[in-house]
This record gives C-alpha cells, sequence and structure tokens, in this order.
C-alpha cells in the first residue's frame, strides 16, 4: 500500500506534516502565495489538526490576512485532517528606516502646545509594562485581557498602548472615537471599564509608521505627562515589541512606579520566540525592573469541537525559560480562534466568553498579578 492509498484515519501525523510542506513547496498551490511573504518556521499534525508557524514582516503579516483563511482551507481539505491553523509571529525593527525631514518644531501631535512635559503619570500607583522580544506573540491581546481583568478584580486601571508603529487597541477595545483635549489634556477613552489611550485614535496609522525615533519618544511622553490619567492603581502598557529606545526610555521614564508594579513577558512556545524573550528579561532586569514572570500564548490549541487538547511546537518552552531565569512562570494562553475573533471585534473575550478556557486564564494571570499589585496600595 503506498501513502496515497493509506485510508485517511490511518495517515501518520509525520506523512501528514510532510504533505503540508509539500503542498506549501508546490508552485501550483494555492497555498504556496503565503511562502511569498513568510517564512515556515514549524509544521505540526496533532489528532488530526494541523499547526503551520509561520514568521514574516509585519508589513507582510498585513497582506497575509486576507488569505489566511484560504490556506487553512485548502491544507484542511488534505487527507487525514480536521482542520488547521496558522499562526503568524512578525519581526520588526527596533529603529525605524529613516524617514523624510520633518518641519522644524513639528510634533507628533500638537496637543500640549509646545509647554515643558508635565509630571509623568502623577496619581498613578503601580506600572505593569507588558512585552515581548518579538512581534505578533499576542502581547497586545495579553494585555488588553490583562488590563480589563484587573478592573474586574477592584483596581482602578488604565492601559496605554505604547507601540506607536503598530497600535492595535482601537481595534481590539472597538474603539474609534477621537480623544476630547480640554487645557491641552488629552482625555483617555474609557472602554470596558478601563481608561484607555493609543496612538491609533490620535493620528492615521501610516502617519505614524514614518516617525523617527524622537518623535516617538515625544509621543511617548506627551503619553505619559500629558493624558489626564487621573488616579489610577494600576497602568498596564503594551509596549511596543523588541528591546530598543522606546522600552529604555519608557522603563527609565516609569522607573519607582514601574518598580512597584513590574514586567509581565509574553512569548509562544517556539525557540525562536523563547531568544527574544530572553532578550526582554535581561533588559528589564538591566533596568532594574522587577519580573513579574513569562506568560505562554499560544501554547496549546484547544479543539472547538470536542475540546481536545493538543500541545504544539515544543509546549512547554516558556515554563523552562523562566525556570532558567529564575522568574515566575504564569500560565498558558490557549491558542483559539476565539481569540483572535473577540480581538478583531472589539471585545475582548475575558468580556465576550468569561467562562471559556482562555478568559479563565487571564483571570488567573490578573489575579496573580493584582496580588502583587495590592501589596503597593
Ligand atoms: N492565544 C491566541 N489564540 C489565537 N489568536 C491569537 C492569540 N493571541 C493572539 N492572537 C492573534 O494573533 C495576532 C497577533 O496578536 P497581537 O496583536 O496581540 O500580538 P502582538 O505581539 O501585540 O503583535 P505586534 O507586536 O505585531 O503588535 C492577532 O490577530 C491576535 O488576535
Amino acid at each position: 500500500m503506498t501513502d496515497d492509498t493509506l485510508p485517511s484515519s490511518s495517515l501518520p501525523e509525520n506523512l501528514t506534516e510532510k504533505r503540508i510542506r509539500d503542498l506549501l513547496q508546490r508552485p501550483d498551490s494555492p497555498a504556496h502565495a503565503i511562502l511569498s511573504f513568510a517564512q515556515l518556521d514549524g509544521v505540526s499534525v496533532q489528532h488530526g489538526h494541523a499547526h503551520i508557524a509561520l514568521s514574516t514582516s509585519r508589513e507582510n503579516a498585513e497582506k497575509l490576512t486576507p488569505i489566511r483563511s484560504a490556506v487553512e482551507a485548502e491544507i484542511a481539505k488534505l487527507p487525514g485532517l480536521t482542520g488547521a491553523t496558522l499562526s503568524l509571529t512578525s519581526h520588526r525593527p527596533n529603529t525605524p528606516q529613516p524617514a523624510p525631514p520633518q518641519p522644524a518644531g513639528h510634533r507628533p501631535f500638537n496637543l500640549g502646545k509646545g509647554k515643558p512635559a508635565h509630571a509623568i503619570v502623577p496619581d498613578v500607583t503601580t506600572v505593569i509594562a507588558v512585552a515581548s522580544g518579538k512581534g505578533g506573540v499576542g502581547k497586545s491581546t495579553t494585555a488588553v485581557n490583562l488590563a480589563v481583568s484587573l478592573a474586574k478584580t477592584g483596581l482602578k486601571t488604565g492601559l496605554l498602548d505604547a507601540d506607536i508603529y503598530g497600535p492595535s487597541l482601537p481595534r481590539m477595545l472597538g474603539q474609534s472615537t477621537r480623544p476630547e483635549v480640554k487645557d491641552s489634556r488629552i482625555i483617555p477613552i474609557e472602554a470596558w471599564g478601563i481608561k484607555t489611550m493609543s496612538i491609533g485614535y490620535l493620528v492615521d496609522e501610516k502617519q505614524a509608521m514614518i516617525w523617527r525615533g524622537p518623535m516617538v519618544m515625544g509621543a511617548l511622553t506627551q503619553f505619559l505627562g500629558e493624558v489626564e490619567w487621573g488616579h489610577l492603581d494600576v497602568l498596564v502598557i503594551d509596549m511596543p515589541p523588541g528591546t530598543g529606545d522606546a522600552q529604555l526610555t519608557l522603563a527609565q521614564k516609569l522607573g519607582p512606579k514601574l518598580a512597584k508594579g513590574g514586567a509581565v513577558i509574553v512569548s509562544t512556545p517556539q525557540d525562536i520566540a523563547l531568544i527574544d524573550a530572553r532578550r526582554g528579561v535581561s533588559m528589564f532586569e538591566r533596568m532594574e525592573t522587577p519580573i513579574l514572570g513569562i506568560v505562554e500564548n499560544m501554547s496549546y490549541f484547544c479543539c472547538p469541537n470536542c475540546n481536545h487538547r493538543t500541545e504544539l511546537f515544543g509546549h512547554g518552552g516558556a515554563r523552562a525559560e523562566a525556570e532558567n531565569a529564575s522568574v515566575p512562570f504564569l500560565g498558558e494562553i490557549p491558542l483559539l480562534a476565539a481569540i483572535r475573533a473577540s480581538g478583531d471585534d472589539g471585545t475582548p473575550i475575558t468580556l465576550s466568553a468569561p467562562e471559556s478556557e482562555a478568559a479563565l486564564a487571564y483571570t488567573r494571570l490578573a489575579e496573580t498579578i493584582a496580588e502583587t499589585i495590592k501589596t503597593k496600595l
């Protein structure tokens, strides 16, 4: 009996994995198009479900979004498979590409009228930085659900999207209102019980994409000094990915408040993401920021039909990394289409499906962090 004549149900998983790789490599296959934009990091089949890990640039990740579902559907048609999920991670340069010169005195958004910077988040008690060494690992999704869950524990919570080159908060929170400005102070947008701010509320995304480093630092400083955060027990910051100047600036400016809170590092289980997570841990250690721990996102797949749990791509890597770095392991978030969909729909999964396994994982994460914060209030 040849490979092709084996009944689908008895196809060994490694043979199916080879078929997926062959399909992706075949120039006449529609799925092949995805490899023009992304690099194949791994293929794994477990209990009839295929997981394909790809990495790409952020720009290409956007081009891939429209073809993602079609490729998943095409792969799922292979014998022996009941479904397929593509997971995409992206690398972004820490330093932006050179941009056209800006007029002298130009500010990223002209709201402070050139006054000296106000005190940095004066009435915020603690700051939590949600960071990742690598883009696309689910840092923003984690930050949003963590903030919403912290608010549910009774803490007055804010959420700042510090990812100037790729703000995702407006989409993930379903907000498109432009913030008001009163007495040169920007009023945060209230959504789902938290106060939020993002560059995406203020300027067109493409405009921010070409900002030089100093303009990005200027915008971040304005977010900290010119937004009317009011009293907050905790401000969660969705950090830009990587370990560059923007991360260092934020860590320096927020020093004592960050020292009362700390950093949460998000990683996927793949080795490549873990190497970047390690860099993130050492950057915060150098800044003397407490590391609250590492979260493993897209840790395992839960079949939406039978709830069967499938472990992906060396699941457990982040736990081992946390042990190596002697920092706490904060838990595992499953890879679930519902998490992606709730992010796209603008209602965090902790609110749209509070009893789901994913929401419960975020709740446990928030409860652990809330315990630390409540000792500092
Ligand atoms: N656990 C998960 N299960 C399914 N999809 C997820 C999960 N976590 C994140 N995603 C999806 O992966 C994509 C990237 O997530 P997200 O924007 O949170 O990552 P990020 O690390 O903040 O990326 P970037 O650095 O590019 O801003 C989004 O479409 C999101 O909905």
